[in-house]
């Protein structure tokens, strides 16, 4: 699992006078659960983008397990994500056409050969998300199905940290639930810390520690007293 520091973030975009996220100082623990909430608009998209590499960071550092982000190449970040980082998303990225397994190996069959033991790690991993047919054409299953096979991808290459964007916001209550069971449950089995971005409060709840987004500020932590 990887501790996060981030450190003097700033991040701009072209045309707008402030920059839509400023951070001083946010620490998260290796193992940690941490939920981001905030309006639209507040920056946890952007938040998110920064912490994973998906967009390029130019002022602040990023510090997973110590190793700086924003000191990365776009192909080193790529590589980093690939090897460290398992991403869940709202709508799931998943691809019709290939079954559920095929799905959860897909990023490493893309990467380099599937070895035996990661066959049989996807095949563990679906059974523990609750897949009973590995073999289903992936638009077949029910929308929580489908974001349980999204986390079960992440999980695939045992990452120090999980990152999720709103991943029980397109499912209903039940559906939700399981998700939100799975990914605070898997991830501390699996030992990796877990981000998530939500608005759902049974989802936030169930995190050790809530930060709140305005303006692109952490204006709410429930962890600033062990954080300091
Ligand atoms: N590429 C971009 N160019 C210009 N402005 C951007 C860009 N991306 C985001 N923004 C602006 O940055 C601010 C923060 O956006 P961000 O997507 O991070 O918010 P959010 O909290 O994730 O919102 P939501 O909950 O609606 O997804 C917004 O005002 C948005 O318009």
């Amino acid at each position: 699992m990887l501790s996060l520091d981030v450190t003097g973030l700033e991040m701009r975009f072209p045309g707008l006078a402030s920059p839509v996220l400023s951070i001083d100082r946010l620490h998260l623990p290796a193992g940690a659960r941490l939920a981001i909430t905030g309006a639209s608009g507040s920056g946890k998209s952007t938040l998110v983008n920064a912490i994973t590499g998906l967009e390029r960071v130019e002022h602040g550092s990023i510090l997973w397990g110590g190793e700086d982000m924003a000191r990365l190449s776009g192909w080193q970040r790529d590589a980093f994500r690939a090897r460290h980082i398992g991403l869940v998303m709202q709508d799931f990225h998943l691809f019709p056409g290939l079954s559920a397994f095929e799905n959860v190996v897909l990023p490493v069959r893309l990467a380099r050969r599937l070895s035996v033991a990661e066959a049989e790690r996807a095949r563990l991993l679906l059974d523990m998300t609750g897949i009973a047919r590995p073999a289903q054409k992936i638009e077949t299953l029910s929308r929580g199905e489908m974001q349980r096979v999204a986390v079960a991808r992440a999980l695939l290459s045992k990452p120090g940290v999980v990152v999720a964007d709103e991943p029980t916001a397109s499912l209903d209550r039940s559906a939700g639930e399981e998700v939100a069971d799975l990914l605070v449950r898997l991830s501390r089995e699996e030992g990796a810390t877990l981000v998530v971005v939500t608005h759902d409060p049974a989802l936030s709840e169930r995190l050790d520690r809530r930060i709140r987004l305005a303006g692109g500020v952490i204006i709410e932590d429930s962890g600033e007293a062990e954080a300091a």
